[in-house]
């Protein structure tokens, strides 16, 4: 089977992360071992000796080793592959804002306008030492970083972003996901000429608002739902919302001039009763789109061919105690999480239903969860349309989620020199920073929501 799908999980310290979907029904747990999926994980391809050199990629130039790169400190006994590691001022003056802050690091290499901030590291920590995404370049495992490799491969940002701000014109005609979805398994493997290779590193922290003083007139800021505002409930309905969070995210809706979205895999029914206000939001993984409170939906036969699907789900589900099937407009998840022994035989049940629906839907992994969504909605084309649009066109895009589904929003934001967020611990991401907890991730937006007030 060919339907796209997003990369297997790996097992790794997030245990709420669900591994890679099986479509073969006659397989089972059994027939390999848990988290093994039958559909290869992301590959991260590195140039090996031996083979040609790949050709250079936009925003991916490879440079003869050895040959010195105006900008590059020369590699350090430690860096086994010997790639250099971008120089970047030391410190930066106080109060620069994001966009002075990508002039100064561009001024490096490459020009004011070939330097995006996943370049640069946030948060404290020894200044000596390069930013993460360097950082991880240097590391023998690294992507693209391999002892006896032929070229060095440098990120320098996307060639076609001036000044590394997003544009109203977001080039859909250009770079992997085009304007629509393209599942990360396909970028990753390739190594997505936008976005960079995927970091394997742990990303930095987040940026704190003092460190960008213009957030709220740069910033356009995208905010999952679950997992991200929220901390995870056994059951779909049970999650709380804490006190005071809406009226706060409405605090930073207005900070930010309206440049605030809610993207997320819930329904736009959900995402109203959890933060009445009618945000601007992406629901279902972005089949249902919201901004200025004009919706805009799927065309009718996306959800006549899920009716058509249901009674073979419920049946399914019926005879597997514990898990949940949750009907969505446009989509299905398939919730395993109070019942995981039955992950396997629920992987098998949407494998199938994948199939009878055919190529107008898509399997998408979640957190305990599999999800039948249409094959054009995903989070990298939501954040992409707010971006194409008023009061968002212009700003730099600032997106945080946890989940694997938010993995082609991080790839979206990135290439269009932003700021992407992860939440929690789950490994690989493109994300180039992080945040530990739901908690944490309110705390940080308080600080945000708080300084926009006193600037106000
Ligand atoms: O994009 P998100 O806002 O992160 O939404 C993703 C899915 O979230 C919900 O499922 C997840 O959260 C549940 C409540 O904590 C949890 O029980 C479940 O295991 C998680 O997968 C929601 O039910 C789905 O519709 C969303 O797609």
């Amino acid at each position: 089977m060919d339907r796209p799908l997003h990369p297997v999980a790996d097992r790794g310290p997030d245990p709420q992360q669900t591994a890679g979907l099986s479509p073969d029904p006659g397989r089972g747990r059994g027939g390999r071992h848990r988290g093994q999926s039958a559909f290869r994980p992301a590959r991260l391809v590195a140039h090996c000796p031996g083979r040609p050199a790949p050709r250079a990629r936009a925003g991916l130039h490879p440079v003869p080793r050895g040959r010195p790169v105006p900008g590059l400190q020369p590699a350090r006994r430690h860096e086994p592959g010997g790639q250099g590691v971008r120089r970047r001022p030391r410190r930066r003056r106080r109060g620069a804002g994001v966009e002075q802050l990508r002039r100064g690091l561009a001024g490096t290499a490459g020009g004011p306008d070939r330097q995006s901030l996943r370049q640069r590291r946030h948060g404290r920590g020894d200044p000596s030492r390069p930013p993460d995404a360097a950082r991880a370049a240097t590391r023998t495992d690294a992507p693209d970083a391999r002892p006896g490799q032929r070229a060095q491969y440098l990120f320098l940002g996307r060639a076609d972003a001036p000044g590394g701000r997003p544009s109203a014109q977001a080039p859909a005609d250009r770079g992997p996901d085009r304007g629509g979805h393209r599942p990360l398994q396909l970028a990753a493997a390739r190594g997505s000429p936008m976005s960079g290779p995927p970091v394997p590193g742990p990303p930095g922290h987040p940026p704190s608002p003092r460190e960008y003083p213009d957030w709220a007139r740069e910033w356009a800021l995208f905010l999952d739902i679950d997992g991200t505002l929220l901390e995870l409930a056994p059951e779909p309905q049970a999650v709380r919302v804490p006190p005071g969070l809406a009226a706060r995210i409405a605090t930073l809706a207005q900070g930010l001039g309206g440049a605030l979205a809610l993207v997320s895999g819930r329904p736009l029914s959900d995402i109203d009763r959890f933060f009445p206000g009618r945000f601007d939001a992406a629901g279902t993984h972005g089949a249902q789109w919201r901004l200025g409170g004009t919706e805009t939906a799927p065309a009718p036969p996306v959800d006549e061919a899920l009716a058509g699907i249901v009674a073979l789900l419920r049946e399914g589900t019926n005879r597997l105690p514990g898990v949940i099937l949750e009907p969505k407009p446009h989509a299905l998840a398939m919730h395993y999480r109070l019942a995981p022994q039955w992950e396997a035989q629920v992987r098998s049940l949407a494998g199938r239903a994948a199939e009878r629906l055919g190529p107008a839907f898509r399997l998408q992994a979640g957190k305990l969860v599999v999800e039948l969504l249409p094959a054009a909605a995903g989070k990298g084309a939501a954040i992409r349309r707010f971006m194409g649009q008023p009061p968002y066109a212009g700003r730099t895009p600032v997106f945080v989620g946890d989940d694997l589904t938010d993995e082609d929003g991080f790839a979206v934001v990135n290439a269009l020199g932003g700021l992407s967020i992860r939440v929690g611990e789950r490994e690989p991401t493109l994300a180039q920073s992080r945040l530990p907890s739901p908690a944490a991730v309110r705390d940080w937006l308080e600080g945000l929501a708080a300084h926009s007030m006193r600037q106000t």
